[in-house]
């Protein structure tokens, strides 16, 4: 029997960056391995007028970019899947030809009445666009249909609040498909698989050994052509509020009972609960944010944040963030979770370092010899794996230690990581499997831990901006909350611990 999905995707915005860039190869890789079959359509919505024709030759040229010669002529078999509608998401008319569209669409490929629809559009087109889809009854079929819906999920707590609010009148909870690519990464999944399938890991895994964990998401890339965007949303609502937030919740969890989505999402809402509130003294003391100014980055010269495209020459916006988050609950009193991200900065790396304890007593310390603690690492993004510091013995007679690194890298560096991340995330939805999407009660948390934080920096302009250059670590200040509590940044550059 076929198990595999079959659906139409209706891709909202299909003339987009996001939809060359992500989307098109997602679809394809998934079409390549065989997890889709022929039952399958893709339909193109934008203002543009294009014919299918058109339409088609943007879906090849953005996925032959990685392809062999001889997968054209999968390429070619694959674009056929594919069909154009211009489209104006205000006008019912659209939407009724888009009805008439995917009607005729299922009965060619034989497709029950499944329809994914994917808004890859900026975010206040989001509300009309499910609403309408529900008005002009183009949800109303025989099959199932979901509501994928990109970043950014709102600005703050209201307006995430009224966006949901606007999206619920159409789609029920379990409908909808909030993406966090961060989920999609495969070292991000694997943070469960390493804390619950491995007896040598969870026993320890709370405030009584480890004693601190850091998160680092570090960009080498600027703002690029998205500094309208960013300029109003900055690294705290890019990467703090969403990535950086859902990584703490799955290293901080309690383990699920199960491994279904509403399970794993539950036990993360409880650490987003548990994240102690955030006082304007807090903020001040524990969180720094940055700027990135001109430096150099890989070897050549970049500009600084406030010379870039679209964006203020006296900006306040940071690009970079850096945090102590603690989680009032049993498992993590006292621990710190240290996060940060930032653009510009000298390495691109996801990494999580968990610093374990130093032993009550060490028979190998020698006086004015450094401690070395052992430390679990993460390496999320380019290279993907696993390495666990340990101290062994020098080889040869002396009783001296040193540092013993051991490693599990996953074959393929992975520089780009994000299309994979697409690849399984659009798969799991066509599945219905909403483990690694984010539920409602995850963003509203999330929103109101950060706005605690841009409530005291949006009312205090920070002084000294610019105060990092590009293609340094972040500003100095982020060093500082570590110093406090008797820490230091692990250095991200692998095996330099
Ligand atoms: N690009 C990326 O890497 C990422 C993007 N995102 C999010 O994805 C969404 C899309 O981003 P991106 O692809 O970069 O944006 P783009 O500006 O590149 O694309 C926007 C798309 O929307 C269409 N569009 C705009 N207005 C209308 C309208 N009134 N009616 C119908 N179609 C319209 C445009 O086509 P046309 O002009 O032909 O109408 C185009 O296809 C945003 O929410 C963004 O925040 C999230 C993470 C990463
Ligand atoms: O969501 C976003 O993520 C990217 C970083 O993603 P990565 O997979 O390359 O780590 C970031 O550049 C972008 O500003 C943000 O919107």
């Amino acid at each position: 029997m076929n198990n595999k999905p079959k659906n139409i995707v209706v891709i909202f915005g299909a003339t987009g960056d996001l939809a060359k860039r992500k989307l098109y190869p997602s679809i394809y890789n998934l079409f390549k391995k065989n997890k889709i079959g022929e039952e399958f359509a893709v339909v193109g919505v934008a203002r543009s007028e294009l014919t299918n024709e058109a339409f088609r030759e943007n879906v090849i040229s953005s996925v032959t970019k990685n392809v062999a010669l001889e997968d054209r002529k999968n390429v070619e078999k694959f674009s056929e899947h594919f069909f154009y509608l211009p489209f104006d998401v205000t006008k019912p008319t659209s939407y009724e030809q888009l009805n008439h569209l995917l009607t005729d669409l299922e009965g060619r490929f034989e497709i029950p009445g499944n329809r994914l629809f994917y808004l890859a559009m900026a975010p206040e087109f989001f509300g009309t666009i499910a609403q309408n889809l529900k008005a002009e009854g183009v949800t109303n079929t025989d099959g199932w249909t979901r509501l994928v819906i990109e970043k950014p999920f709102g600005h703050d707590l209201p307006s995430a609040q009224k966006l949901n609010d606007e999206i619920r009148e159409a789609f029920a909870e379990e409908d909808i498909y909030r993406i966090d690519h961060y989920l999609g990464k495969s070292m991000v999944q694997n943070i469960e698989v390493i804390r619950f399938a491995n007896a040598i890991f969870e026993p320890l895994w709370n405030s009584r050994y480890i004693s601190n964990i850091q998160v680092t998401s570090s960009e080498t890339l600027g703002v690029e052509d998205r500094g309208k965007y960013y300029e109003k949303s900055g690294a705290l609502r890019d990467m703090v509020q969403n990535h950086m937030l859902q990584m703490v919740a799955l290293l901080a969890m309690e383990p699920p009972i199960s491994l279904t989505d509403e399970e794993i999402r539950s036990e993360k809402i409880k650490v987003l609960r548990a994240m102690r509130p955030l006082t304007e003294e807090d903020v001040n003391n524990t969180f720094v944010r940055g700027q990135y100014g001109p430096g150099v980055v890989k070897e050549s010269e970049v500009k600084g944040y406030r010379e870039e495209n679209n964006v203020d020459e006296n900006s306040n916006t940071e690009t970079f963030v850096s945090g102590k988050i603690f989680i009032d609950n049993f498992r993590w009193a006292g621990v710190p979770f240290f996060i940060r991200t930032g653009k510009r900065m000298a390495l691109k790396s996801t990494k999580i370092v968990v610093q374990f304890k130093d032993l009550p007593m060490n028979l190998y310390a020698k006086k004015g010899q450094k401690n070395y603690p052992n430390l679990l690492v993460i390496n999320i993004q380019p290279d993907e794996g696993i390495t666990l510091i340990m101290n062994g013995k020098k080889i040869g007679p002396t009783s001296e230690t040193t540092r013993v690194s051991l490693d599990y890298s996953n074959d393929h560096v992975n520089d780009v990581n994000t299309p994979e991340a697409y690849e399984r995330l659009v798969f799991d939805c066509m599945l219905g499997d909403a483990t690694n999407f984010t539920h409602w009660d995850e963003v509203s948390l999330s929103w109101s831990y950060v706005d605690a934080i841009s409530k005291v920096w949006e009312s205090n302009k920070e002084k000294n901006f610019p105060n990092y250059e590009a293609g340094s670590m972040g500003p100095k200040d982020s060093d500082r909350i570590l110093d406090e509590e008797g820490f230091h940044w692990w250095p991200i550059v692998k095996n330099e611990y």
